[in-house]
């Protein structure tokens, strides 16, 4: 075993206790640690799997390992980090040997511990590797064993199911622990779907073309980031989920739209595009560093008609006039939990509080930002969460207490054909698993004339 392997393996180790530590999103530390380490991208390839991995199937972990260690909360946080890195290799990775996996965390073990922490853990795999793994049928409780066997906290499995049934949780859980699709919206102000394609085949990767967003391309080999045809703004890597917000909005050539949660500005670019330096996108964010990367993807794409504004949408009636924007789109700051799988530690840090929070703060977001939709106007409202409190129900009460707005069953005619079978009314929730995107909340909104 190289020893720049055994590096990997250490720092998976360590992004795991600093993501615990800190509760810091998983993704933003890992592209830091690739960034700062310059590793090949064989090495990020396999960071990437033992980090994601590790997290995605935590709880699981802890089950196999539990009957094989005596007193848990005795032993060391890393030690136990190890254990679970280690552990992931032997059960879910065919190509790592298990005694090419034990090894190295022994090496770990001794480098960071001493030599009593190396027999300690050569011990516990060693137990596992002879006698196997325990089995979840042990578990009666059929919620419980889905929230062991998939990794999601058993409030949430509870949750989903009384919201959406059980097989419906069970197949979204499982969608969770697969690795997410790379995919991108082609800039279409630059160059045609086809064109890029082209490029980035001839450039060795394997590229497919959506076949639910007529702009977008699903990344089947290969980093899109890190191509020139990025950096010169021929596309935006982008969610197809979050691609339907801007088809929400209709046709928006000549008009004045307001993004109100708008960074890093993935659907103020794209209506930007849209409009073909027709109309005006005004895109607000509450944080300056991130109005401030709404403008860098702005100048990268060449897109003129964005004017962003670091301001918080609760107050936007002291800002805009009533009633003086053609659209609104409201893609709220919500729970995430359609995108668990780009962000698996996300999982264990939510809690069912943080959604009544949210919801709470959508619901005022929701009436400041709609009081500035003209009369005929049109209010979408997103987020990228499954969960009825901060989808279905938060529209609903707003709709309630705000009779001058009525459900737009056109939204369904506006839409990409092949989601149209998922629209029976004027909102739509997509599963990860219906897909393969993200999990996302849409609802489009009217404002009476
Ligand atoms: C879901 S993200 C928006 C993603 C963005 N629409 C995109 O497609 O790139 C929600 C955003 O809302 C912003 N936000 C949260 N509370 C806000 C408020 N009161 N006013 C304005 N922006 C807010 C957050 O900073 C965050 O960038």
């Amino acid at each position: 075993m190289n020893s720049l392997k055994k590096n990997v393996r250490a720092t998976a180790m360590d992004l795991l206790v600093t993501i615990e530590k800190n509760q810091s999103y998983s993704n933003l530390l890992l592209n830091n640690t690739i960034e700062k380490n310059e590793l090949s991208a064989k090495d990020v390839g396999l960071l990437t799997e033992l980090t994601y991995g590790t997290l995605q199937r935590r709880m699981a972990l802890d089950f196999f390992l539990k009957p094989f260690i005596q007193d848990s909360k005795k032993l060391a946080n890393w030690i136990h980090h190890l254990l679970r890195l280690t552990l992931y290799q032997m059960v879910y990775l065919d190509k790592i040997p298990d005694r090419a996996a034990i090894y190295e965390a022994v090496e770990i073990a001794k480098k960071r511990g001493h030599k009593g922490i190396a027999s300690l853990v050569n011990g516990v795999l060693r137990s596992i590797q002879r006698e196997g793994l325990p089995s979840f049928n042990e578990v009666a409780d059929p919620i419980e064993r889905l929230s062991l066997e998939t990794s999601h906290p058993k409030w949430l499995v509870t949750r989903w199911v009384n919201q959406f049934g059980y097989d419906k949780t069970k197949e979204m859980c499982e969608i969770n622990l697969t690795a997410p699709l790379q995919t991108a919206r082609i800039n279409l102000t630059r160059i045609s779907r086809d064109e890029c394609v082209a490029l980035l085949e001839e450039d060795g990767f394997q590229i497919e073309k959506s076949p639910v967003i007529p702009e977008a391309i699903r990344c089947l080999k290969g980093n899109l980031a890190s191509t020139l045809a990025f950096k010169y703004g021929m596309f935006t890597i982008q969610d197809e989920s979050s691609m339907l917000a801007t088809y929400a909005l209709g046709d928006v050539k000549n008009e004045l739209i307001l993004d109100a949660c708008a960074a890093p500005g993935g659907k103020s670019t794209h209506i930007a595009e849209k409009m073909n330096n027709t109309g005006e996108v005004i895109a607000i964010d509450l944080h300056e560093h991130k109005v401030k990367l709404i403008n860098d993807n702005a100048r990268r794409l060449g897109l003129e008609n964005i004017k962003t504004s670091v301001l918080d949408s609760r107050l936007v009636g002291e800002h805009f006039n009533e009633e003086s924007f053609d659209k609104v789109l409201l893609d709220a700051p919500c729970s995430g939990l359609g995108v668990m799988r780009r962000k698996p530690d996300m999982k264990y840090t939510k809690t069912e509080q943080d959604i009544m929070q949210l919801s709470s703060i959508q619901q005022k977001l929701l009436k400041s930002v709609s009081a500035l939709v003209k009369k005929g106007g049109i209010l979408v409202y997103s987020t990228c969460t499954v969960d009825k409190e901060e989808n279905e129900k938060t529209v609903a009460a707003f709709l309630k207490e705000n009779p001058q707005f009525e459900e737009d069953i056109t939204f369904k005619e506006r839409m990409p054909e092949a989601i149209r079978p998922l629209i029976t009314s004027y909102d739509l929730q997509i599963f990860p698993q219906d897909f393969g995107s993200d999990g996302f909340y849409l609802a489009a909104l009217r404002k009476k004339v």
